[in-house]
């Protein structure tokens, strides 16, 4: 099993500068400095911890390569990918006012979704059998006009549509396991039949009153964006539910040529911008489950691209669990946090999360 694996210190290096968490800092709203919640530490010591366990000597690794104007135009702008352009020199604001980003940003960007593609093609050319693109910033809230949560290009969504027109894959399903939901993903391919996106995430945190299970799709699209809100609390119980009635059958359905993975760590149990409770043990029967029906449908074709997930201490830990299973580790390495996690009350499967789940569920046997 060969997994492709990118990571670039100058993921690092994009500044989200000291606002109070998410807000920028005020004195007259009482919002102190603080370090921005999506800063480098939890991205990089993902990195690191994959290195000083030796996992990374079994990974393959890929450089990344800038996204060029041409790939990133097949999803935004000429008007966005130029205010981006503009604000290099200075600094600003990816659109939403809490999506900060220095000078340079745009030339990190570039390198994260270009991550992202290198990652998608090195699967889809049989280079590797699977990938893990370690990239930063995030991309799946941004949208093809405007940068937002964090977002300033739409990683996956440009690398979707690079592959197909590269490489003239068909039917892409993107499966966003973030904690929030891929408005972004789902928005770029909302009325296109041979894109199908899948967002599981906590219900109505990011972005406000988005990630509906109403939400389908639009036109020939329409039954092509599935999306499962989940209750506050839901932990291991309630997202491998998820997986199994309504995640894997809507890809079994679907048939993809391959498989992309919005992978955010952020429902994890001590994330600060969620409410959730998967542990690194959770996420990686999540991957186990994701990779299993990358073999059976794809010929394992299945690239991960990083997205959210904001704890410095736990995400480490998930992130890993996921890059073992892509690389056919048999002795995962030891979670420390687990025991404690999966001893919290009510990780099993709740009524109102079963309740959720079916909602969605029944929604899949539309996927033509
Ligand atoms: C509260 C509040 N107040 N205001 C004004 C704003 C802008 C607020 N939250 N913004 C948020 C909250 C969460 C995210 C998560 C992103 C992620 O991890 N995606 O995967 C992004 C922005
Ligand atoms: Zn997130």
């Amino acid at each position: 099993m060969s997994t492709g694996y990118v990571y670039h210190e100058l993921y690092g290096w994009h500044d989200t500068g000291t606002h109070a968490g998410l807000l920028p800092a005020d004195p007259r709203r009482g919002l102190q400095p603080f370090r921005h919640f999506e800063n480098a530490e939890a991205k990089r010591r993902v990195h690191e911890l994959v290195v000083a366990t030796g996992l990374v000597d079994r990974l393959t690794r890929l450089a990344p390569r800038p996204a060029t104007d041409e790939e990133i135009l097949l999803v935004h702008t000429p008007g966005h990918l130029a205010r981006l352009v503009a604000a290099n020199d200075t600094g600003g604001d990816a659109g939403d006012g809490g999506s900060p980003f220095g000078p340079g940003a745009l030339d990190i960007a570039r390198l994260a979704t270009g991550g992202v593609i290198r990652a998608a093609e090195a699967v889809v050319d049989g280079e590797v059998d699977n990938s893990y693109a370690l990239v930063r910033p995030p991309g799946h809230h941004a949208l093809s006009d405007v940068g937002m949560g964090f977002c300033m290009l739409a990683n996956i969504a440009i690398a979707v549509s690079a592959v197909r027109a590269s490489r003239g894959v068909e039917r892409i399903a993107v499966v966003d396991i973030d904690v929030h939901h891929g408005n972004g993903t789902q928005a770029a391919f909302e009325d296109d039949p041979n894109v199908l996106t899948v967002s599981v995430h906590q219900d109505r945190v990011f972005p406000p009153d988005s990630g509906f299970v109403t939400e389908r799709g639009t036109g020939a699209g329409h039954g092509y964006a599935l999306n499962l809100p989940l209750p506050p609390g839901t932990g291991n119980g309630g997202y491998l539910e998820a997986m199994r009635r309504v995640v894997l059958p809507a890809l079994h359905r679907f048939r993809p040529d391959l498989i992309v993975v919005a992978a955010g760590f952020d429902a994890n149990p001590v994330d600060p911008l969620a409410r959730m409770m998967v542990t690194a043990g959770g996420y990686r029967q999540i991957g186990r489950m994701l990779l299993d029906a990358a073999a059976e449908l794809c010929d394992g074709r299945i690239a991960f691209a990083h997205e959210g997930g904001y704890d410095p201490v736990y995400v480490p830990f998930c992130a890993h669990a996921v890059i073992e299973v892509l690389a056919g580790v048999e002795q995962p390495f030891e979670d420390p946090f687990g025991v404690n996690f999966d001893n919290q009350g009510q990780q099993e499967l709740q009524p109102h999360q079963e309740t959720a789940i079916e909602a969605a569920e029944k929604l899949v046997a539309e996927i033509g």
